[in-house]
């Protein structure tokens, strides 16, 4: 948590319009239908992965709609600088804010969090290890994964192309994201172990829950009412 803490960032006056944080890439595509069902309609060119715009308005006049990095959705709602706002459940995990209520699984998203190795290792027992080297974008999630077991992990902080580590010497293991599994087979690996199931999550910012309460669980309805109707699956 950096110096200043969530609960010391402005909140918007109360007239200001109720920020949604929307992650680009993978998720806001498979979010977009959710969206529609929920009547929520942000201007065209938010879905358009070449629009350099950062914030747009919807068809609300109380409700825009910002588009961050997925890893950066939970901070955005953790500061207040967006109430409310859509992530994977394995950035929650890692950021582990105290401000964030996250109230609706979108079941999309869908993978895990998982350790992964090198194919070809000679089996060893991971009950002998008092250390090991993970490279992964997840240092908490791995971090505490490894404790639980005794072990220290230690970190080696990438942001993509995890699994090009191993077979580089740059550590024994990696902490990533499957889904098929083909990235892993692809680059000789294999799964060993499931640290979390993980979809998109509904966040919100606990403050703004209360201090605009009738907006914010407004648009919680209209989101369980969307999956209701099936949106998303
Ligand atoms: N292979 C996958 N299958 C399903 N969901 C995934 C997969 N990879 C990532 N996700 C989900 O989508 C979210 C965003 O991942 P995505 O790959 O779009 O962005 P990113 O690589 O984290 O972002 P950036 O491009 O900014 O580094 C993840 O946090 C996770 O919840
Ligand atoms: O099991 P799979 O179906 O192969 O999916 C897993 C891959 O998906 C994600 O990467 P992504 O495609 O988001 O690329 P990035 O890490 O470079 O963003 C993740 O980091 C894995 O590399």
């Amino acid at each position: 948590m950096s110096a200043l803490s969530p609960t010391e960032a402005l909140m918007p006056e109360i007239s200001a319009p109720i920020v949604l944080a929307l992650p680009k890439g993978r998720i806001l595509d498979a979010v977009a239908p959710i969206l529609r069902a929920a009547g929520i309609v942000p201007a065209p060119d938010c879905l358009d992965g070449d629009s350099r715009r950062l914030r747009f308005p919807t068809d609300d006049p109380g409700l825009d709609v910002i588009r961050v990095r997925p890893f950066d959705v939970a901070t955005f709602v953790a500061f207040g600088a967006a109430q409310i706002g859509i992530c994977g459940a394995d950035v929650l995990m890692e950021f582990d804010y105290p401000e964030i209520y996250a109230p609706l699984d979108l079941r999309v998203g869908g993978c895990r969090v998982s350790v992964a190795e090198p194919a070809d290792l000679p089996p060893t027992d991971p009950a002998c290890w008092s250390q090991v080297r993970v490279a992964t974008k997840y240092p908490n999630v791995a971090r505490r994964h490894f404790a639980a077991k005794g072990i220290h992990a230690d970190i080696v902080h990438l942001n993509g192309a995890m699994e090009l580590a191993p077979n580089l010497g740059l550590s024994r293991l990696i902490v990533d994201l499957v889904q098929t599994g083909g990235t892993l087979r692809a680059n000789g690996l294999h799964e060993t172990e499931v640290i979390a199931e993980i979809s998109s999550r509904l966040i919100v910012n606990r403050t703004a829950l209360k201090t605009r309460p009738e907006a914010i669980a407004s648009l919680i309805d209209r989101f369980r009412a969307a999956l209701a109707e099936g949106a998303g699956s």
